[in-house]
């Protein structure tokens, strides 16, 4: 479960942020849309807290994140928060397994290649683990990102414009793979997005 109440956060003076409380129960998804430069970045970056709102709380569970120290709050998300980034950030240097496992890494736990393994021969890409990230397609990187996202069990899975720069096609199938994701794990899921192709694929949504 992620509750948020009474969220704000400015860049400075002149830019100023309050949004709106959400709520997204154990095994829902919530689809948050809004048009470019609305906030969509910023609140997903709250929720998460890799952002510190101005005021306001994020609830996950049973834990008020916003009470948290920084070493707690980077410890609960490495274990409990699965985040799909606007832009993938992978580490360049290493192959698409190692950069699956270092979601492990971060967040303390055994590597677990065989779960690496499975993830990427369910999400289509069971043939690149060996490669670097760069050698793989736009498509095939979102992909990873997403896996990356789930290694770990998370209770809440973050994607940040998961969709914007694919085909319908590949929309349709980024979309069912979240959702089957977080269904087999019991993760909620949240998605930010400006993209109206996904407004029929979720029952409970808000708009920025
Ligand atoms: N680090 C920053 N410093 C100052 N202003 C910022 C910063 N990051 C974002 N902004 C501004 O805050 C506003 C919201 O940005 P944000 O990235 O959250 O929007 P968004 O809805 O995700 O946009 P898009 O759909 O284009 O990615 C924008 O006007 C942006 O210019």
């Amino acid at each position: 479960m992620l509750a948020t109440k009474q969220l704000t956060f400015e860049y400075g003076p002149s830019k100023r942020f309050s949004f709106p409380d959400v709520y997204c129960a154990n095994r829902e998804a919530l689809l948050i849309l809004g048009r470019s430069g609305t906030g969509k970045t910023t609140f997903l970056h709250l929720l998460a807290l890799l952002l510190n709102p101005k005021s306001g709380s994020v609830v996950i569970d049973q834990t008020e994140l916003t009470k948290l120290s920084v070493a707690e709050t980077a410890a609960f998300r490495a274990k409990h928060v699965g985040i799909v980034y606007q832009k993938p950030h992978f580490v360049s240097s290493l192959s698409v397994l190692d950069n699956l496992l270092m979601a492990n890494y971060l967040a303390n736990k055994p590597q677990d290649k065989n779960r690496a393994r499975e993830l990427a021969d369910q999400l289509g890409f069971g043939d690149h683990l060996e490669k670097k990230t760069h050698q793989l397609s736009q498509g095939e990187q979102q992909r990873v990102s997403i896996a990356r996202a789930v290694m770990n069990q998370p209770d809440i899975i973050l994607a940040d414009e998961p969709t914007s720069s694919l085909d319908d096609e590949n929309t349709g199938l980024v979309v069912e793979l979240l959702r089957n994701q977080s269904e087999q794990i019991g993760a909620s899921l949240i998605v930010v997005t400006h993209d109206q192709r996904l407004k029929d694929a979720f029952q409970n949504r808000v708009a920025l």
